[in-house]
């Protein structure tokens, strides 16, 4: 039984900064060739790995990893807006299968999920309801952070799964990533104010929701103009991980300490975990060839930007 993937970077600032046409035109074709091997391979159910940027998971109850029985689109950043065509028998056999494999993952039967799931859906379908899906939420924003090792283990587990479902051809995508410090806030240093909002911020304001994406778009101005003082994209980094994920052997990410992630490729660097489960459930189904590769760091869209599309080797 073999499998497919694509993991990307997203930005909410895709529709809402102005990079140099060489560079939005070049990112366009990443897409395009990502759509093209999707195309090609027709999926008939995708698996998402998407982070969350405290639109969908809040800290009154904040999960490692939550499956999707039901999911919805929040509609930031002018991202698609409502339900995915969630399988939701299939979900919940996923779920069970899982915890019968020992990694304790959270379910939601009303998940909320922002651009870091909707959009490579768009980009990849044009909707989010092309071809059934079941969303995974994978903590990349809000400490505690479980180990490395825990994310292979969870991609591991739900390939294992995939490789049973004989009829089905299954695409699983991870989003987010790669190096970048955008303005997320975190609890150790917020106000009360921004303490509420990362406790229970669901269904915020239209104003609410605009002044938060107002300073991600301020940020991602100041940052191409050097200006900005968030930690700066880390190239090399980006691409010693995509190099390790293309390898086959994802043995040296359970290395990786949040920590040192931080530090070195910044405070949402942890997004990159959706890349790890998603390469490590292809691997559940044997090795694996990368067919298509991107990268570019740059700055307008507060990202290393990644895309990678692999399969199964024939
Ligand atoms: O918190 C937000 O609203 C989004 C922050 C953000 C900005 C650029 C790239 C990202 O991956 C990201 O998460
Ligand atoms: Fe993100």
């Amino acid at each position: 039984m073999s499998l497919a993937l694509v993991t990307m970077s997203h930005s909410p600032l895709l529709k809402y900064a102005d990079p140099p046409a060489e560079v939005a035109d070049a990112v366009q074709d990443a897409f395009g060739a990502a759509r093209a091997f999707v195309q090609e391979y027709d999926p008939t159910l995708v698996v998402s790995f998407a982070p969350d940027h405290y639109n969908g998971f809040f800290y009154d109850l904040m999960p490692p990893f939550c499956i999707g029985y039901r999911a919805e689109g929040v509609g930031d950043y002018g991202t698609a807006e409502g339900p995915l065509d969630v399988p939701a028998e299939r979900a919940e056999e996923l779920a069970q299968w899982v915890a019968e494999r020992d990694i304790d993952v959270a379910v939601s039967r009303r998940m909320q999920i922002d651009h870091g799931a909707v959009q490579p859906l768009e980009v990849l379908f044009g909707t989010l309801t092309a071809v059934p899906t079941i969303p995974v939420f994978v903590n990349g924003v809000a400490r505690p952070f479980v180990t490395m090792r825990r994310v292979r283990r969870l991609g591991e587990a739900i390939g294992g799964f995939l490789t049973t479902l004989r009829n089905e051809r299954v695409l699983v995508i991870g989003s987010g990533g790669l190096s970048h410090d955008p303005p997320v806030p975190q609890w150790a240093t917020a106000d009360d104010t921004v303490r509420a909002m990362l406790l229970d911020g669901r269904h915020p304001t239209a104003a609410a929701r605009e002044a938060r994406q107002r300073r991600v778009i301020d940020t991602g101005r100041a940052f191409a103009a050097g200006t900005a003082s968030i930690k700066d994209l880390n190239p090399e980094w980006d691409r010693a991980l995509m190099t390790t994920l293309a390898s086959g052997d994802l043995s040296p990410i359970d290395a990786m300490t949040p920590e040192r992630m931080a530090e070195e490729a910044g405070n949402s660097s942890h997004e990159v975990r959706t890349w790890v489960a998603a390469f490590a459930a292809l691997g559940a189904a044997g090795p694996y060839n990368v067919t298509y590769e991107f990268y570019r760091p740059i700055r307008e869209y507060i990202a290393g930007f990644g895309v990678m599309t692999a399969r199964t080797a024939p």
